[in-house]
């Protein structure tokens, strides 16, 4: 196709690893996702692939997995835009809670309904959450969002609505500029830019599990339309 551009979800993070949600809270990544991020950097170079400027969240997992990636695969110094709109989905109350603390809060009923939604918004993250401070407080956010926008809670349909915009507004106009782009991002945000690249339905992108450290490729026509879609390297 015309274009062509390449995303990868960030390596496991250490609290992925306890099942914990994690969200807007900045979390590593864990051994084993360091080492997902040297592989994607492999395969990244095995497959002759480069890049002309990346895109990533303002959260460290994802910075360091593409880093590692870049590193890898023999880039030099190129030009590293980072945005909160490439965040992971904001989980609100439930930051911080593994699998076991969130059903005995919740019951397991409350846990499946949001499971299952794409616009059911968990429990807000209010003054007093252990992780309030950490992440309302935090500096990275001085570029936004805007304290009056700043969310406490995100739906995924509210993660992909704040989403697209960098995508339509960004990204689309560095690939008309010639732009080969890497985007390391997050599971909930790249679903939001895949169910928008093929159309998926509110069912079919929630049954979509991208896994972590894989980069995936898609060929887009002069219409920004899907030729090769979700092409996994190594496949
Ligand atoms: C694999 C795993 O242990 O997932 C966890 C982790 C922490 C809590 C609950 C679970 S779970 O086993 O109930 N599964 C599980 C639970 C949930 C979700 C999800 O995708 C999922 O897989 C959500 O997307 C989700 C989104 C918004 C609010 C709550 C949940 C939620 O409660």
């Amino acid at each position: 196709g015309k274009y062509k551009i390449v995303m990868v979800r960030h390596g496991e993070s250490e609290w992925n690893q306890k099942n914990q949600f994690c969200g807007w809270y900045d979390a590593n990544l864990s051994e084993k996702g360091q080492e997902e991020a040297l592989a994607a950097g492999k395969a990244v170079k095995e497959a002759g692939l480069e890049f002309d400027v990346a895109h990533t969240s303002v959260l460290t997992r994802a910075q360091v997995t593409l880093a590692s990636i870049l590193k890898a695969s023999g880039h030099k110094e190129i030009p590293i835009q980072k945005t909160w709109r490439l965040n992971e989905r904001h989980y609100g109350g439930l930051t911080g809670l593994n699998k076991a603390e969130t059903a005995a809060k919740y019951g397991e009923a409350q846990v499946q309904i949001w499971r299952r939604s794409f616009d059911t918004p968990p429990p807000p993250m209010e003054p007093g959450h252990p992780y309030y401070e950490n992440i309302v407080k935090d500096a990275r956010y001085a570029d936004g969002p805007k304290p009056e926008e700043f969310p406490q809670f995100e739906s995924l349909k509210l993660t992909i609505a704040r989403t697209l915009p960098y995508w339509n507004d960004v990204i689309i106009p560095q690939m008309k500029e010639g732009k080969r782009i890497l985007i390391a991002a997050h599971g909930n945000s790249l679903r939001g830019i895949v169910k928008h690249l093929d159309n998926l339905s509110e069912d079919a992108i929630m049954a979509l599990n991208l896994p972590t450290g894989i980069p995936f490729v898609y060929e887009l026509d002069e219409n920004f339309k899907p030729v090769v879609s979700m092409q996994f390297l190594g496949d």
